[in-house]
């Protein structure tokens, strides 16, 4: 497959600009680490969302993979809405909870198949997630494919669930939500409605969300260099997403910097 042109970096708002932001957290505002529980969000990076979330009277979320306890513990219990587990878990800005329900044995059936398959494959860590649950190759990158192919074997055993690969992971999840579903969901209720979405993301599953934010003629930028994508901006890494957020700030508030004071250089 050919590449794609390489992606422009994204614009900064105007003032007057109504965005709402959709956040994917690991890749995008957190770099990667071997282990799921080794991410930490610094002050720096929870002030600078924090921020955000007052500048854009409360239009941003969190859209994640992650479960929204686990998010609940890396953010601190944070105010603004949370799409979790891919969107599975939805949080809104009233604190509401919407969300799939899988029972205890559904929940355990699928624990026990994914902990059979990572005792096939020394180095696979499993990151149980309540109704879905992750198989990580991170450190034995080269099990990758091996780790899809036995997964998909096992899929027609586990009726409503589907495989969901990621960055160095491939997830069991149950089927029927995607994080561009939860987008339009919160896009459709204040205090998103009526805003252009912006989506910032780096994985496979965030192309849901571009598709999401394209459709809505909003933003979607991608962090890092996956290909293909739907995306039609670009930032290098979770640095150049964070940097880009803070000017991103900065314009909301006083106007957009000028390019020799902006810091932190993006795609
Ligand atoms: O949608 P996201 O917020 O990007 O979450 C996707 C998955 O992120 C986590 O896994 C990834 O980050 C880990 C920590 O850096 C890394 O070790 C792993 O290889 C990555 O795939 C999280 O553990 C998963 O549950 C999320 O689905």
């Amino acid at each position: 497959m050919s590449a794609q042109p390489s992606l422009p970096a994204p614009p900064l708002p105007g003032v007057d600009d109504r965005w709402a932001l959709f956040l994917d957290v690991d890749g995008t505002l957190l770099d990667f680490a071997d282990h799921p529980d080794h991410v930490y969000v610094d002050s720096r990076l929870s002030e600078l969302i924090e921020d955000l979330y007052g500048t854009l009277d409360g239009a941003l979320a969190l859209v994640s993979g992650r479960s929204l306890d686990d998010l609940d513990d890396l953010f601190s219990h944070p105010p603004w809405a949370m799409a979790g587990l891919h969107g599975l878990e939805l949080r809104g800005v009233d604190g509401r909870y919407r969300g799939v329900h899988i029972g205890a044995s559904r929940r355990s059936l699928v624990r026990d198949i994914a902990g059979t398959i990572a005792g096939e494959f020394p180095g696979v860590l499993v990151e149980d997630k309540g109704m879905a649950v992750a198989l990580h190759c991170r450190t034995s990158p080269q099990l990758f494919e091996r780790l899809r192919e036995r997964v998909r074997e096992v899929l027609p055993s586990l009726a409503g669930y589907e495989m969901q690969p990621g960055n160095m992971v491939i997830e069991l999840k149950p089927e029927g939500m995607d994080k561009g579903s939860a987008v339009a969901n919160l896009m459709s209720a204040w205090p998103f409605r009526g805003r252009v979405p912006v989506y910032v993301g780096d994985d496979l599953t965030d192309e849901h969300g571009f598709s999401t934010a394209n459709l809505q003629s909003g933003l979607s930028i991608r962090v890092g260099s996956r290909e293909p994508s739907l995306a039609r901006y670009s930032l290098s890494e979770p640095a150049a997403a964070r940097a880009w957020l803070f000017r991103v700030l900065h314009a909301l508030k006083h106007g957009a910097l000028s390019h020799a004071h902006s810091s932190g250089g993006n795609a």
